[in-house]
């Protein structure tokens, strides 16, 4: 049972007080009784009471003065391995809210401070502690292990030193406007280690408040997710592209192809659509079998793929029907692109069943966005044409007039 110093402090000392007093009134007494007393008999009543108040004196000196007596660490500072080293008292991460605790008054033993210390220094956990001007002033084991710096190397510099430079800079700013003002930041971060390798982080950085309630430091706690964001951009890779021929399957064809067209539509930009299919595809399959068709697919793909930009789309529709989108693109460019398409893809030879060669051709239609399009009309304006050019013997290429799109089909260009 814990009494309070106060309390015990004024009791000592009114039983002090009260001794003497008695003590002294005894002696008084035996000295007024005889004279100048028996000094032998009024001594053994008076030294037992003034004993007892000399003893209850030096507890209460003792009590008073032993706080003073105390080993220094009045001025503990974070990250030293020191003894007596005092973390900023935790924020409760789980709630958001930042408690203040600035008015209570914590004892903290020497022992439950080791036990912290040790707690912070060896959690799985890579934690990092930087004060309110943004300098590292602690980082534990974890830290040190997952970024491959010596704390030497790290402490007092600003946690910049880790960025691979690939998080946006809006990253940031949500970041400090979110802890400058007492609440907790979550978020994923692309860092680099020593070694010069990327990885990323889960991140939760919280502020802490001195006992005055002004934030001082700011913990981060920090968990190293890159097998994690591999394993997620890979699965990512594989819901996107066809397993066939490697580029986007229909699904993000038609998400890209939107996006492409939202954006035209937004910025007043030209966008155009091919639709290539390859010509007689299944004689080629009951001539020579599905696995030389996928052959034939397969090259069809990649002859488009590596004749485009990066910026624009190449996407599996069909079984044997492609789509590219072109960003920016006027149909005079648009019409340039699907003729080379069509003679490049002509040039191809695959080897048939018999081993000889056989060509391949395909007939491409296309269509330019007009303001106002959604895409399956743009889908099925680059459809009729392609249908057109089927219709006009294969191995060509048809564009979309604005006739045509009016009409029902019956004219081509
Ligand atoms: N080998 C292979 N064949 C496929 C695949 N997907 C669809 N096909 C076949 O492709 C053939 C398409 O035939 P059609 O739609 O009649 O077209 P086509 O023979 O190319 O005729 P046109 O387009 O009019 O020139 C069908 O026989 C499908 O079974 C695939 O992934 N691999």
């Amino acid at each position: 049972m814990a009494f309070p110093r106060k309390s015990l402090t004024i009791f000592l000392v009114a039983a002090f007080v009260l001794l003497t007093a008695v003590g002294l009134w005894m002696l008084d007494g035996v000295f007024a009784a005889d004279g100048f007393g028996d000094a032998a008999g009024g001594g053994n009543i008076f030294v037992p009471f003034f004993g007892l108040s000399i003893v209850l004196l030096a507890v209460v000196v003792a009590w008073a003065v032993w706080p003073l007596l105390r080993p220094a660490g009045a001025s503990p500072h974070i990250g030293s391995d020191e003894p007596g080293t005092v973390f900023p008292r935790p924020v409760d991460l789980s709630s958001g809210e930042i408690p203040d605790f600035s008015h209570v008054e914590i004892p903290v033993s020497e022992y439950a401070l080791e036990t912290y210390k040790a707690a912070v220094d060896h959690a799985p956990a890579a934690i990092m502690i930087t004060n309110n001007r943004g300098r590292i002033e602690y980082v534990n084991e974890a830290f040190l292990k997952t970024s491959g710096y010596s704390r030497r190397e790290i402490l007092g510099r600003s946690p910049a030193m880790f960025g691979a430079g690939h998080t946006r800079s809006e990253v940031y700013a949500d970041l400090w406007q979110t802890i400058l003002s007492g609440r907790v930041w979550r978020g994923e971060v692309c860092n680099r280690r020593k070694s010069g390798e990327e990885y990323w982080e889960n991140m939760a950085i919280s502020p802490l408040r001195d006992r005055f309630g002004r934030v001082s430091h700011f913990v981060a706690v920090r968990e190293d997710i890159t097998e994690r964001k591999g394993r997620e951009d890979g699965l990512r890779q594989l819901a996107q592209v066809d397993a066939l021929t490697g580029i986007a399957n229909r699904r993000h064809l038609i998400e890209r192809a939107e996006q492409e067209r939202r954006r035209a539509e937004r910025f007043g930009q030209p966008l155009a659509l091919l639709m290539v299919d390859i010509d007689y595809f299944k004689t080629i399959n009951d001539e020579h079998g599905h696995a030389v068709g996928d052959q034939a697919i397969r090259m069809v793909a990649q002859t488009c793929a590596v004749s485009v930009r990066e910026i624009d789309v190449v996407g599996r529709y069909g079984g044997e029907e492609f789509v590219i989108v072109l960003p920016g693109t006027l149909p005079e460019g648009a019409r340039e692109l699907a003729d080379r398409l069509r003679q490049q893809i002509a040039a191809i030879e695959i080897v048939g069943a018999d081993g000889a060669p056989i060509g391949v051709t395909v007939s491409i239609g296309f269509a330019a966005f007009e303001s106002g399009d959604e895409l399956e009309q743009l889908l099925a304006a680059a459809d009729a044409a392609l249908y057109r050019a089927k219709s006009l013997g294969r191995n060509c290429v048809v564009a979309v007039t604005d006739f045509l799109r009016r009409e029902p089909p019956g004219d081509v260009q």
